[in-house]
């Protein structure tokens, strides 16, 4: 009858859709479901006899492996009940679940060890992601962790964000200059589960190759001269959180090989010392530059490159998604509003159809910076096409380019651009001059210069 008993739970625990876990009194696994094995990618006998650790539990985090003894949630008070945890799965992505634990003790009290039960909710989080993704389909979000975007290469990029969120592998973040990548790589810190351990910038462009070794992997006393005392490189205190690497296509030579050691072993040697420190950071990096041809050309190592571009996740340039403008102006007009203090509205039909036809190179930092010029330029009510800077005047479709301002009068070209533009205008000369991008001043001045000539 007991044995009959021993075979029923037997297959309990091997039907049980949750995943169960036995560790022993010092943390270390002794048996799990197969549900565990799915859930974790890993087969029974690849965990037993390891420390529990090897699972990655945020929520143990502060797991304390002393002398050989095992100080975890579990045994330090007596249980868990609906804790929220991720694990980290064989193949590196994680398993949001909820973890629940009661230890074991013998017939005489005796702590045998604990028992977590572990119910996956991948499949809720997915559907919450999709309700998200969904929401903001239909307009009723147009932003995503800060990031505006309602056009298609946008809530393509929210998706991948999200994916490599839940991702343990390097991500290389590519785009133009102000296309938002710092943002991207905050995203998908605040959105995995390292998102309560640090993020930690380093700009490989801003600092010269011996200080930017020091920054990432410290130094030790005497290592260089002003080096007076030891330091903690900034590998080391993104412990557990995620090192966003911005402008990456720009790291010397050396330091290329020293990330490489980080990114194949977790190891950094600090300047002036040669032993090893292990480190626990996932590497997100950043470049406007085209880092394939800079392979190609011998100056980015290829190695590298594979090691860092493992999830690629390219930013779109503003002119590719010109959807984006009214709601990114309408954003940013606010924003500046509540900055400023200052009574301006918003930008009048002209002025967006301006925004929109202009190609902005410098993408969303651009627009930002031509808003700003425009807050200071209109004096209130809407912004309208002569508070624009003059290159972004000049791109409407149709409009009429002026190509250089001579001070004797116009050129052949503009003077043919005059013409156009009274034309246009009806001869209204003030709308003329504002579709030229010139004062009305100076618009008078052509215009006795080309009677002048005519004469
Ligand atoms: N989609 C967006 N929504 C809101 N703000 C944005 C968006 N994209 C960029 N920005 C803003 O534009 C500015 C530039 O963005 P960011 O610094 O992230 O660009 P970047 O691609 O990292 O540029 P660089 O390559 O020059 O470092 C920031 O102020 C950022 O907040």
């Amino acid at each position: 009858m007991e044995q009959d008993y021993g075979q029923y739970w037997q297959t309990i625990v091997e039907t049980m859709e949750d995943g169960l876990l036995v560790v022993a009194p010092d943390g270390t696994i002794v048996s799990l479901n197969p549900a565990l094995e799915r859930m974790l990618g890993y087969k029974q006998e690849e965990l037993v006899g390891r420390p529990c650790t090897v699972l990655g539990c945020d929520h143990c985090a502060g797991v304390i492996t002393a002398g050989g003894k095992h100080h975890c949630a579990l045994f330090s008070q007596g249980g868990i009940k609906r804790g929220h945890c991720n694990l980290t799965r064989k193949d590196g992505g994680f398993v949001p679940v909820i973890k629940n634990a009661a230890l074991l003790r013998d017939p005489s009290g005796e702590v045998m060890g604990g028992v977590e039960t572990l119910t996956d909710l991948s499949a809720v989080a997915a559907k919450e992601r999709e309700l998200e993704n969904l929401r903001r389909r239909m307009g009723v979000n147009n932003s995503f962790q800060g990031i505006l975007g309602v056009s298609r290469p946008m809530l393509e990029l929210f998706e991948l964000i999200q994916a490599a969120a839940q991702s343990q592998a390097p991500v290389l973040i590519l785009g133009e200059s102000g296309t938002g990548k710092e943002l991207v790589a905050e995203a998908i810190h605040s959105l995995s589960p390292r998102a309560n351990k640090p993020f930690i910038k380093v700009n490989c462009a801003a600092l010269n190759e011996s200080l930017l070794e020091s920054e990432l992997f410290g130094h030790v006393r005497g290592a260089f001269t002003g080096a007076d005392r030891d330091r903690m490189g900034r590998f080391q205190a993104a412990r557990g959180g995620d090192f966003f690497l911005d402008e990456v296509g720009d790291l010397p030579a050396s330091t290329q090989v020293k990330l490489l050691r980080v990114l194949q072993e977790n190891l950094v040697e600090r300047v002036g010392d040669h032993k090893p420190i292990p480190v626990d950071v996932r590497v997100i990096s950043a470049t406007h530059r085209d880092l394939r041809a800079k392979v190609a050309e011998g100056v980015f190592r290829q190695d590298l490159f594979f090691r860092v571009a493992v999830i690629p996740i390219e930013v779109p340039p503003l002119r590719e998604r010109k959807g984006d403008i009214p709601l990114l102006t309408e954003a940013l007009v606010e924003r500046l509003r509540g900055r400023t203090g200052r009574n301006i509205m918003g930008v009048d039909r002209d002025a967006l159809e301006l925004l929109e036809a202009y190609n902005w190179p410098g993408n969303v930092r651009e627009l930002i910076n031509v808003l700003e010029y425009s807050f200071v330029v209109c004096k209130g009510g809407e912004i309208k096409p002569k508070h624009l800077p003059r290159e972004v005047r000049g791109e409407k479709k149709g409009a009429v380019k002026v190509r250089t301002r001579r001070p004797g009068g116009p050129s052949k070209t503009d003077q043919d651009s005059v013409r156009q533009a009274l034309e246009k205008c009806n001869g209204n000369r003030t709308q003329a001059a504002r579709l030229l991008g010139v004062s009305r001043v100076t618009l008078w001045k052509w215009l006795k210069k080309m009677e002048e000539n005519q004469r």
